[in-house]
C-alpha cells in the first residue's frame, strides 16, 4: 500500500499558514486541510444552536455530526454560506476556547484524517505535525513577530470590510496564542522534527519557495 504524503504547516495566528498552505497545495496539485476552519465552523454552529462553550458533551456530538460542506472557495453550514462569518476575531476566540476541550478535538479527529487523499495533502493548523499527522515527511512551523502578525490580520480584516481596532486585535491575538500554547492537550508548538520558518521579513513568495524546496529535497515533488 502506498503512503499518501502529507506536508504540515503549523503556527500562530497571522503567521501566513493559510496563505502558504493554499499556494503549496496549488503548486503540487495536492489536497488541502484548513483545520482551523473546522474549529471555527464548530464554534459558529454552537453559537447558532445556543450551545455553551463549556458544554463538552453537546459540543462533541455537534463536532462529529457537523453539517458542513466544502465547495471550492465556499464553506456551507446547513446550506448557508459561512465562509466570511467564520473569519471574525470573535469566532476565532470562541474556536480557541472550545479547541482546548479534549472531546472536541476527539470529535474532529476522523474528519481531519479523511482529508488525506491521493496524490497528497497540505494541512494547516496548530497540531498537524505533532498530533494529527505525526508521520508527515515534511513539517513546517511558521512564525512571525506578534506585531507583524497583528498588522497582517488588521489589514486582512479591514480589507474584508470588518471594523477593527489594531490595539484590540493585538490583545486578542496575544490572548488566543497564549491559550493555544498553554493548553494541556495538543498545544501549539513545533514538532521535534519541524523546519521552523520565521516569516516576519519574508514575502509570501519566499515562504512558499522555501517550503517547496524542502519538499523537493525530501523527494515529495515527483
Ligand atoms: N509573508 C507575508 N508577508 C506579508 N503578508 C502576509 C505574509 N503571509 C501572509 N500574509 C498576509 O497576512 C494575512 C494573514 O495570513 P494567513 O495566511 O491568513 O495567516 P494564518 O493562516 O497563519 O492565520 C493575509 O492577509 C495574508 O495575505
Ligand atoms: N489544528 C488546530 C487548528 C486550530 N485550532 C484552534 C486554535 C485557534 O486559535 C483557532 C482558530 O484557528 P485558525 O487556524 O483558523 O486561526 P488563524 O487563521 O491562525 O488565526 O482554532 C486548534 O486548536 N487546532
Amino acid at each position: 500500500m502506498s503512503v499518501i504524503p502529507v506536508i504540515t504547516i503549523d503556527g500562530p495566528s497571522g503567521s501566513g499558514k493559510g496563505t502558504a498552505t493554499a499556494l503549496v497545495a496549488q503548486a503540487l496539485g495536492w489536497n488541502l486541510l484548513d483545520s482551523g476552519a473546522l474549529y471555527r465552523i464548530l464554534a459558529l454552529a454552537a453559537e447558532q444552536s445556543g450551545i455553551a462553550r463549556t458544554n463538552e458533551a453537546s459540543l462533541r456530538t455537534l463536532a462529529a455530526q457537523l453539517p458542513v460542506e466544502f465547495t471550492g472557495e465556499r464553506i456551507l453550514l446547513n446550506g448557508a454560506d459561512i465562509s466570511r462569518a467564520i473569519r471574525s476575531e470573535t469566532v476565532g476566540t470562541f474556536a480557541s476556547e472550545i479547541a482546548a476541550l479534549p472531546s472536541v478535538r476527539e470529535g474532529l479527529l476522523k474528519r481531519q484524517h479523511a482529508f488525506r487523499e491521493l496524490p497528497g495533502l497540505v494541512a494547516d493548523g496548530r497540531d498537524m505535525g505533532t498530533v494529527i499527522f505525526p508521520e508527515a515527511p515534511l513539517k513546517v512551523f511558521l512564525t512571525a513577530s506578534a506585531e507583524e502578525r497583528a498588522r497582517r490580520r488588521y489589514l486582512q480584516l479591514k480589507d474584508s470590510g470588518e471594523t477593527v481596532n489594531l490595539a484590540d486585535l493585538v490583545e486578542e491575538i496575544r490572548a488566543r496564542d497564549e491559550r493555544d500554547i498553554n493548553r494541556p492537550i495538543a498545544p501549539l508548538k513545533p514538532a521535534e522534527d519541524a523546519v521552523v520558518l520565521d516569516s516576519t521579513t519574508m514575502t509570501i513568495e519566499q515562504v512558499v519557495n522555501h517550503i517547496l524546496s524542502e519538499a523537493t529535497s525530501r523527494g515529495l515533488t515527483g
